[in-house]
């Protein structure tokens, strides 16, 4: 049924165009029937002017000036077909690539986790140029006119000789059915080799893009990574061989049987058309033979490919058809000022399709207008909480509330809408400044004002100052004039960013690794006013910020095992004041010994 939703897909994109282009095509069509008779009678009409036909002549005359005008016809409509075919083709490569991008957009990040779905999305992107989808349409079609120029030619071909006919009809079956096995057989091969050719672009991509550049080549990675990338392109070249090999040996033996038939039938009319004399007959069939042959053989291997090209089409309908954001929020707008706070009540979290239980009953309360610091070692849970503070998963059982209310009772882009939220890997976007930061409430990014304070909040105005084009200046070095920032610069400006937003709720994940200490201390002494007493959840490693916070928790194996302000957790003298301790301790040590 992919046919049919191809031809669905071009129906949408322009009903005009898809009309002419079949009419066209199917007028195309006819001329061959056509050419084939007037050659006959055009010829036959030269034999019977010679042996004294007076009326012969003019009739040879007339079907050579309709041979004419039938070239003329074929050669007008043959430069209109091909103007259409290039307006379709531009058109549908610019709206699949949208359609695909749109896509992307609307999944859950469940979805771009799991390894199964990623597989189909890769396998669709491979499709998302268009080219396959417009060879769909454009084989249909010359299916269509091969079957009419077929039909037509055989009719003329069948009043001669029948059997002859049905020969040259059935000739190319046997290396048809044989392409589309291997057809079959190429496209299963593909379909499994998603994972490693994911891999495949995985190695070139280390080896090739400029942030991962100092690293690959200073721990000498280049000729291993290459290794592994020419052992698994060894391994897909040799299974492709075999399989070419096993091809062409078929192939070729069911093309000679498709040869030997068409010339046998070209020889028996030869034999026939000279006993009976008929010069013209004998040129129309000469021509007959061609056409037929190219068109039954035409018309069969486009159905070949069609069906290997609508197996490959099917990836990407099956990413059009993967299910759009599960994650359902309510109807209740997200409040613009949190009057009580967020509470995590007995939150347990399993990721999907593991069997881990990665926060096991957590429970703590974020009180409005505080800030909550969550220190824990790696992999405790941290980040997976704010996944789903920010609803982009949804807790295994236990409960996260916003001012007493059930979290997804809030509309979902409304409450999204009312975070300010800053990823330990936060993009680094190669595009101006005034996007880098204004992206954080997209609405905005001409409100050079409003950007302007957010840099000052995330500490980024200094920067922004040396900017050659102040905030028009193109960071990243992707693209010309593009200015390259330090990963410090970079975070300032992702910090900068998520105060855009001017939120209720701000959550930064490890906002300050990368920033130096002056700088960070600054930044958190001034958080209060620069969240303008929104709520904040800051995840750090570095005590020097945590100590900052109104409230500390301490998550370990994903459970609460600490909660309190900095000095009664010192007092308690539990993990947190051994953790503070020793980092402490180290820079004491380092102040004393220098
Ligand atoms: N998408 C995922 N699918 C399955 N497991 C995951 C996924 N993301 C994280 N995990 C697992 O969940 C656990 C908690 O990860 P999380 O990223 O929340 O830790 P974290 O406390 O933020 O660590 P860090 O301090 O290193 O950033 C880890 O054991 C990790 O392996």
């Amino acid at each position: 049924m992919i046919w049919l939703r191809v031809s669905g897909l071009f129906w949408r994109l322009s009903p005009l165009r898809v009309t002419a282009f079949t009419v066209v095509s199917v007028l195309l069509a006819l001329i061959p029937a056509a050419q084939i008779g007037l050659v006959a009678a055009a010829v036959q009409g030269v034999a019977d002017a010679v042996t004294g036909d007076p009326d012969a002549g003019r009739t040879a005359l007339l079907a050579g000036g309709a041979l004419l005008g039938v070239g003329l016809v074929n050669h007008v409509l043959g430069t209109f077909l091909q103007y259409l075919d290039t307006l379709l083709r531009l058109e549908l490569t610019a709206r699949v690539g949208e359609w695909v991008m749109r896509k992307g957009t609307r999944l859950d990040l469940e979805q771009y986790e799991d390894a199964e779905i990623y597989d189909t999305m890769q396998r669709a992107f491979q499709e998302s140029s268009g080219g396959r989808v417009y060879q769909v349409f454009t084989q249909l079609l010359e299916v269509a006119r091969e079957l009419v120029t077929l039909a037509t030619v055989s009719i003329v071909l069948f009043t001669w000789s029948p059997w002859i006919a049905l020969v040259i009809l059935l000739s190319p079956v046997p290396s048809v059915i044989s392409y589309m096995f291997f057809s079959h057989k190429a496209y299963e091969i593909e379909y499994e080799r998603a994972p490693d050719r994911r891999r495949l672009y995985y190695y070139q991509h280390l080896t090739t893009t400029d942030h991962t550049y100092k690293e690959v080549r200073l721990f000498q990675l280049g000729p291993h990574l290459l290794e592994r990338y020419t052992r698994l392109v060894r391994t897909f070249f040799d299974v492709d061989r075999r399989l070419a090999r096993r091809q062409s040996v078929l192939g070729g033996v069911l093309g000679l049987v498709s040869v030997a038939a068409s010339s046998g039938a070209v020889l028996w009319a030869i034999h026939t058309t000279t006993e009976a004399g008929q010069v013209g007959q004998l040129a129309g069939y000469l021509q007959a033979v061609g056409s037929i042959q190219v068109s039954a053989h035409g018309m069969l291997l486009g159905i070949a490919a069609l069906y290997k090209d609508s197996l490959f089409l099917g990836n990407l309908f099956a990413f059009f058809a993967l299910p759009e954001r599960r994650l359902k929020g309510g109807t209740r707008p997200f409040p613009d000022t949190l009057r009580k706070g967020i509470e995590f009540r007995d939150v347990r979290f399993v990721y999907p399709g593991t069997g881990r239980v990665v926060l096991d009953g957590v429970s703590f309360t974020l009180p409005a207008g505080e800030c909550v610091a969550l220190v824990g070692q790696n992999g405790a849970g941290k980040t997976t909480l704010v996944k789903l503070l920010t609803r982009l998963y949804e807790p295994t059982s236990g409960q996260i509330l916003v001012d007493d209310v059930p979290i997804e009772e809030y509309d979902l882009d409304d409450l999204q809408r009312h975070m300010g939220v800053i990823f330990q890997d936060f993009i680094r976007y190669e595009l101006p400044v005034r996007d880098n930061i204004g992206f954080g409430r997209v609405e905005a990014r001409e409100d050079t004002a409003r950007i302007a304070e957010a840099a000052r909040a995330g500490g980024a105005s200094a920067i922004v100052d040396e900017l050659p084009q102040g905030h028009d200046t193109v960071l990243g070095r992707h693209f010309e004039d593009g200015h390259q920032l330090s990963g410090g610069q970079w975070q300032k400006i992702a910090l900068s960013r998520a105060f855009m937003r001017r939120a209720p709720v701000v959550v930064l994940d490890e906002p300050t690794a990368a920033i130096d200490a002056e700088a960070e201390a600054e930044i958190f002494s001034r958080l209060r006013d620069v969240a303008r007493g929104a709520t904040s959840l800051v995840i750090a490693h570095r005590f020097s910020t945590v100590r900052m916070a109104d409230r500390i928790v301490v998550l370990e194996n994903g459970r609460v095992i600490e909660d309190g302000v900095h000095q009664d957790l010192l007092r308690a003298d539990g993990v947190y004041a051994r953790l503070f301790r020793i980092q402490a301790s180290g820079y004491l040590t380092e102040a004393a010994s220098s």
